[in-house]
């Protein structure tokens, strides 16, 4: 008999689901098919959500899985291949997905494992000033770990170049205590340097403002944890960037829905598909980018 338990919760303006399996539990939006929240056990949680997160129709939550498509951050800082979609003068920042409802397809229940599968097909719902015919799927399981995948079918009948991410919030116990596995020796784009290309020598730790595009990156990376004891792995497929971000101090306080403390308890560490390593479909291609969160306890 399955141990899954499904409920649907509204939360000011947005329907959501919460669902809970063998001791873990997971909340999810309609809107932008976006993860709010993730905790297995009696762990903090491994999803950060901002305390002062609002549930409203067309703005995005801060925290969770917030998906970025078809375009990250800003378009103007994106390949040209990817701006030429857009016919709009004011792009927003990380695509059109984020803050729109898609059609949850089901809830798929297992012996302990549950899926949400999520579609948003612009051929039935237009992407304003991007008129490209893409069906998008958007699955999430939760079972022992959380699965993710986001897939991209080209249904128009010219080729498409995007950019994109899941653009996770982790909770950490201090920022300034925790470092990211799996970067080390990688390239990057220093977004706050003036974009200049850089290579990372250790494992990244933060001291101030982070703001970082993460080129050729291995499948595994890892937060380290010692304040909470844990290891949080991201295992994905289908992603060769990364983006590490953290405020810090000052651009905490010009973040919505953010406390002006808050950048010490989250990072995010976003799966991604940019710059060099945009995703090019021809007619009728797919993409598939998955993501799989798990966690460890830290020996000492
Ligand atoms: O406030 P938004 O649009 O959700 O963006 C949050 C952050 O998202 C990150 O991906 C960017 O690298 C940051 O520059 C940005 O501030």
């Amino acid at each position: 008999m399955s141990t899954a338990q499904v409920e649907r919760v509204e939360l000011d303006q947005l329907t959501c689901w919460r669902i809970r399996v063998a001791g873990s539990e997971l909340l999810v939006a309609q809107q932008g098919a976006q993860i709010l929240g993730y905790r297995q056990g009696e762990q903090p949680p491994l999803i950060w959500l901002s305390p002062d997160a609002a549930y409203r129709a067309g703005q995005s939550v801060r925290g969770g899985v917030p998906i970025c498509w078809p375009w990250f951050g800003d378009l103007r800082r994106n390949p040209q291949a990817v701006q030429a979609h857009y016919q709009l003068e004011q792009a927003p920042a990380h695509g059109l997905v984020r803050a729109l409802d898609w059609e949850l397809l089901g809830i798929d229940e297992e012996d302990d494992a549950v899926t949400l599968r999520f579609a948003y097909d612009t051929r039935n719902q237009p992407l304003e000033g991007w008129p490209r015919d893409v069906g998008l799927t958007f699955f999430v399981r939760l079972a022992q770990d959380l699965g993710m995948s986001l897939e991209t079918h080209n249904r128009g009948d010219t080729p498409l170049t995007l950019s994109q991410a899941l653009h996770t919030y982790f909770a950490v116990s201090d920022v300034r205590q925790v470092s990211v596995e799996g970067l080390q020796a990688c390239r990057y784009i220093d977004t706050l340097q003036d974009w200049q290309e850089l290579r990372q020598q250790d494992a990244p730790v933060f001291a101030a403002e982070t703001d970082r595009i993460y080129l050729d990156t291995p499948a595994r990376l890892s937060i380290v944890d010692p304040g909470w004891g844990r290891r949080i792995h991201l295992d994905a497929r289908g992603s060769r960037s990364a983006v590490l971000w953290n405020p810090w101090i000052d651009k905490a306080r010009r973040l919505s829905q953010f406390p002006d403390d808050a950048w010490q308890n989250m990072l995010c560490i976003e799966t991604a598909n940019v710059l060099e390593d945009v995703v090019q479909l021809k007619t009728d291609e797919r993409h598939r980018l998955d993501l799989r969160l798990s966690s460890e306890t830290l020996e000492h």
